[in-house]
């Protein structure tokens, strides 16, 4: 597992990391969210060894990188800035990469088509386009079967197939018990690649937590009503202190009020109902919400993009999905 204790890096007057401590446990992918400048690339060199913490500590299997034996079969690391040699193919790039850590051409012939690199392996590797070279870098990673795997933005640069195809590798090596650490901006795809969430503002820890939950944290939570008598059920709502807005000609969107009540109140009047759903605020709304005070490049009041339906929703109403 990966831990960080009250980990801390400052630049001059800037401090990038600030007392940061959680642990990334096995068998689960873990997001690393956080607003562009909030940490996250400091915190994983410092995992890493890239660089030196001022105070705290990060160790992986209870060891600081620069004690482990043979890093690459423990930590397989992407970062954002990929070191390869252009002139080289991305085969013998792999290659000398093996070689430093004593592992056979065997596990690089593996790794190529692994990456789905196999058409392409002897190419230069300076000629890759940007997803090529995130299957390259993901290959590097790779290489010595490690037991942990620190991804910075692994999803940059992939074609919708390809980020498909990286979620599902995730998901599988975290299924084998590996430990997964992952870094992206792309909230959909962290919402439904990451189990767990760790999401850091300004270098400070901002939440530590599944994914369900962070979603659930968000207020951008409405009720879509359908009825016939939408105006006077949106009366009766108003009148106990929820708020209802009428999308159109009997569509309701109730907030401030959950959907139990919306129905027992449309029961209590005879009112007949054609749709109840529950919505959820996204991965999305939450992030801008949570981390709204910590963001520090981007525009005044941009809004927080809007809820979603959530199609498990009205199960766990029922309390079959929990
Ligand atoms: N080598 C460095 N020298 C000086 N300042 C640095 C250095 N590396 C990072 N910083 C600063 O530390 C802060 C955190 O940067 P970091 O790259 O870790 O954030 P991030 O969360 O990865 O951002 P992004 O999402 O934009 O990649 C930023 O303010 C950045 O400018």
């Amino acid at each position: 597992m990966i831990e960080a204790e009250n980990l801390t890096k400052r630049y001059g007057d800037r401090t990038a990391v600030d007392d940061l401590s959680f642990t990334v446990v096995p068998g689960r992918v873990t997001g690393f969210l956080g607003p562009n400048g909030a940490g996250k690339s400091t915190t994983m060199r410092l995992l890493l060894g890239l660089d030196r913490p001022d105070r705290g500590d990060a160790r992986i299997h209870g060891r600081h990188y620069r004690d482990l034996n043979a890093p690459m079969r423990v930590v397989g690391a992407l970062l954002e800035a990929r070191a390869v040699h252009t002139g080289r193919s991305a085969y013998n790039h792999l290659l000398c990469l093996a070689q430093t850590q004593g592992i056979g051409k065997k596990r690089v012939d593996e790794v190529v088509e692994l990456v789905g690199l196999g058409g392409v392996a002897r190419k230069r590797a300076g000629g890759f386009s940007l997803g090529m070279g995130q299957r390259l870098g993901i290959a590097a990673a790779l290489l010595g079967d490690p037991s942990v795997l620190v991804l910075d933005e692994p999803v940059n640069g992939l074609d919708p197939e390809g980020i498909v195809w990286i979620r599902t590798l995730m998901q599988r090596l975290a299924a084998e018990g590996r430990t997964v650490f992952v870094s992206s901006h792309l909230m959909n795809e962290m919402a439904v690649t990451a189990e767990h969430l760790i999401v850091v503002g300004r270098g400070r820890l901002i939440a530590d937590c599944s994914t369900e939950e962070f979603i659930e944290r968000s207020t951008e939570k409405a009720v879509i009503v359908r009825s016939p008598d939408a105006a006077r059920l949106a009366d009766l709502v108003t009148a106990e202190g929820g708020k209802a807005s009428v999308q159109e000609e009997g569509l309701l969107n109730v907030s401030h009020m959950e959907a139990p009540r919306v129905g027992e109140l449309a029961a209590a009047e005879g009112i007949v109902l054609h749709e109840l759903t529950p919505t959820r605020g996204s991965l999305e709304s939450a992030f801008m919400e949570l981390t709204r005070d910590s963001v520090e490049y981007g525009g005044a009041g941009e809004p927080a993009p809007a809820a979603v339906p959530a199609p498990s929703a009205v199960l766990a109403e029922e309390g079959e999905n929990r």
